[in-house]
């Protein structure tokens, strides 16, 4: 049983909550979309409306990476949303940020830094290793709870994730609530229940795939995206070098195999492209699967129009869809149609459940919505879908005692 703020007496408490606002980032080191900070707005306010004094914690891209970058213009972008002053402060667990916790006044928020900047917070730990990390000794003086509002971070067993919990009273945010609510209850929906997997997490989709299909969970699965490109060649398709050399460079050649065998043992209900669209004389110009391999340096970007079709079908009888992954490189506006055309055929179905953060990116640009459940998580949901345990809700469930609420 996780405990949610409802059982949190918050009036005067100073709270450590942990976000997932990992996001894009233009060339200028700021954050260029808002959405997942949106999500947590709910939380945030909901805590500062009832008289605490809030610390943000959250970690942004990955060591090495263009977008591993401060998060001060995320406190600006929290500022402007919640309405009210959000300070910043370019430390984490060290004594500067022990001040701005302890000067928060009722109703304050400070944003504390990027948590990946101390190697700790990269690593994974087991949650009684995590406690005694710098950043959980560090803070843990200075905080009367936590919240753990990052669901789209919850597969990662993290200090701020799963060391917090450890030794602070602990609550689910609203987002965790609700995306675990919905997530957590898959097997309630109605039938037939049809997952379509597309995008690039190519090793996670195949788990999923085996899970579902497993435990008689999925009706159909429809495959897309990269996802689909290597079911194509698991199925002995020839999609070309440059597709196969992709697949390669990703570090996904063996998941081809799995594929193989999950065509073998459940193949009736796994659907795959019919056709595929490539970039030609700079147009998007379709070929259907015997017309394979495309033409030298062409790629598999999209699924085609024989595809949509056939999906259409799959998916006109079923009661619940769930989605994740782009059908195509949607970053591309040639390469746009399925994402648009598939996603857009979900919102007529009566429970429509999505996740993924670069889907939910692709289905704003696009226009798209309408959906029972768009997840802010990626990989969390993915895991989720194969009833996997997340740690860092697990690490919510063993929380210790806690205050009771005040009403
Ligand atoms: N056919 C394809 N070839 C290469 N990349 C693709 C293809 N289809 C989709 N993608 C890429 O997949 C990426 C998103 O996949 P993924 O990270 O799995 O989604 P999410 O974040 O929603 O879980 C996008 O950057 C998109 O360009
Ligand atoms: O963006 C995230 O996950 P996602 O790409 O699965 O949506 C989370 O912030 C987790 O980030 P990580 O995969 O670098 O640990």
């Amino acid at each position: 049983m996780i405990a949610t703020l409802d059982d949190l007496d918050v009036e005067g408490t100073t709270v450590g909550v942990r976000v997932d606002v990992n996001s894009p980032i233009d060339d200028d080191d700021t954050l260029a979309d808002d959405a997942r900070l949106r999500a947590h707005v709910d939380t945030l306010s909901e805590l500062l409306e009832r008289g605490g004094q809030v610390a943000v914690l959250a970690h942004q891209g990955r060591p090495g990476g263009d977008d591993f970058v401060s998060l001060a213009s995320h406190a600006d972008r929290l500022s402007t949303l919640l309405d009210q002053p959000v300070d910043y402060v370019d430390a984490t667990f060290s004594e500067a940020a022990r001040e701005a916790v302890r000067d928060l006044s009722n109703g304050g928020c400070v944003v504390l830094e990027n948590t990946r900047f101390y190697s700790e917070e990269y690593m994974e730990f087991d949650p009684e290793r995590a406690a005694r990390t710098h950043l959980v000794e560090g803070l843990e003086p200075v905080l009367d709870a936590y919240v753990n509002d990052a669901f789209a971070a919850a597969h990662r067993s993290q200090p701020s994730l799963v060391g917090l919990p450890s030794v602070l009273p602990s609550y689910a945010g609203r987002v965790m609530e609700s995306e675990l609510d919905v997530l957590g209850s898959i097997e309630e929906t109605d039938t037939p229940r049809v997952y379509v997997l597309g995008g690039a997490k190519v090793s996670d989709s195949i788990d999923v795939a085996w899970s579902v299909l497993e435990k008689g969970l999925a009706d159909h699965v429809l495959t897309a995206g990269v996802v689909g490109n290597v079911f194509l060649i698991a199925d002995g398709v020839d999609l070309g070098d440059a597709s196969s050399d992709f697949i390669y460079d990703q570090g996904y050649w063996d998941e081809i195999d799995r594929a193989a065998d999950l065509l073998d043992a459940y193949g009736d209900r796994i659907a795959l492209p019919r056709d595929v669209a490539v970039a030609r004389d700079d147009d998007r110009h379709e070929l259907g699967v015997n017309a394979l391999p495309p033409g030298d340096g062409e790629a598999a970007m999209d699924i085609g129009n024989s595809t949509l079709d056939y999906y259409r079908r799959i998916l006109s009888d079923a009661e619940t869809v769930i989605l994740n992954g782009p059908a195509g490189v949607f970053e591309d506006e040639r390469f746009q149609t399925g994402t648009q055309e598939l996603y857009g055929v979900a919102t007529d179905i009566p429970t429509s459940i999505v996740g993924g953060g670069d889907t939910a990116a692709a289905l704003r640009t696009l226009g798209v919505e309408g959906f029972s459940h768009v997840s802010t998580g990626g990989g969390a949901a993915l895991r989720m879908l194969t009833a996997e345990s997340l740690p860092a809700v697990t690490a919510l469930e063993n929380a210790p005692q806690r205050p009771a609420a005040d009403d």
